[in-house]
């Protein structure tokens, strides 16, 4: 993989990072993609629970709220008009049509959480994916896939939350989904949830230290350290 130096912020008036340099790298970009029940939102809950300055944005939709689901936790959830209205007001990143609802990432959100060092992770399908990649080279891009189709219709069974002709819908269209596993940087299987937890967390944390990210807002630090030309 070819890593594109990201952008990088040297505010020393409010470090990220705290310590005492007071060097602020920017916020990491993550997208996290997969069929409907293989276990993204699952496992981003998790990674969350594990990782300090991690964030998930909060995307906008027109889908109805599940049983549990509350407005501004799980989603953002706005009627047709205002989401089109949103649109093309230009304040999405991205958005898509997905089963027949709309979904959408705001931009401002996401850039506020970079410039303040925060790493953002959009659980978002490929049609999105695609855009951001577009937008945003410097992303990594992270795809889920269950063990099987069986696994995954169970998965979405088990968890009565849909009924059964939105299953039939999501089912019919995960293999196409799964198609675009190509254009991701990276592949899990979520087959043994830890198993799986550990692999995404050890993407996030390489990418998160990555020498292409680091080095340009710890230039000052290197040269000290080092030597301006780096040359032994
Ligand atoms: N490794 C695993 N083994 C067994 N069950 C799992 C595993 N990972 C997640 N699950 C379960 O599968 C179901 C679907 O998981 P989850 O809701 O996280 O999927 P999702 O990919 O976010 O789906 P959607 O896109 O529809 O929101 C949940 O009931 C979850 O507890
Ligand atoms: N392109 C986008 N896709 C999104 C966004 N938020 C969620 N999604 C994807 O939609 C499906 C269905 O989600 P569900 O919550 O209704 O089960 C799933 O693949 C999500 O990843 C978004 O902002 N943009």
């Amino acid at each position: 993989m070819t890593a594109a130096p990201a952008p990088v912020s040297h505010d020393k008036a409010s470090s990220a990072f705290g310590g005492e340099t007071g060097h602020r790298v920017r916020g990491q970009l993550f997208v996290v993609s997969a069929p409907s029940g293989a276990g993204k939102t699952s496992l981003v809950t998790a990674l969350l629970k594990r990782e300090q300055r991690l964030k998930v944005s909060i995307s906008h939709t027109t889908r109805k709220p599940r049983q549990g689901e509350v407005d501004g936790v799980h989603y953002h959830f706005v009627s047709r008009e205002d989401f089109i209205e949103r649109q093309a007001d230009g304040a999405f990143l991205e958005s898509a049509d997905v089963f027949g609802n709309l979904y959408g990432t705001c931009s401002d959100w996401v850039d506020e959480q970079l410039q303040a060092g925060i790493d953002v992770i959009l659980e978002i399908d490929w049609q999105g994916a695609a855009q951001v990649r577009r937008l945003r080279p410097e992303t990594r891009s992270i795809f889920i896939l269950p063990p099987s189709l069986a696994a995954l219709e169970s998965r979405l069974r088990n968890r009565k939350l849909d009924a059964d002709d939105v299953i039939a819908k999501r089912l019919g269209k995960a293999s196409s989904e799964m198609a675009h596993y190509p254009e991701y940087d990276y592949l899990i299987v979520n087959d043994d949830f830890d198993t799986a937890l550990d692999a995404l967390s050890a993407v996030f944390l390489a990418e998160r230290h990555s020498l292409a990210r680091q080095a340009p807002a710890l230039a000052d630090i290197l040269n000290d350290l080092c030597g301006a030309d780096g040359d032994h």
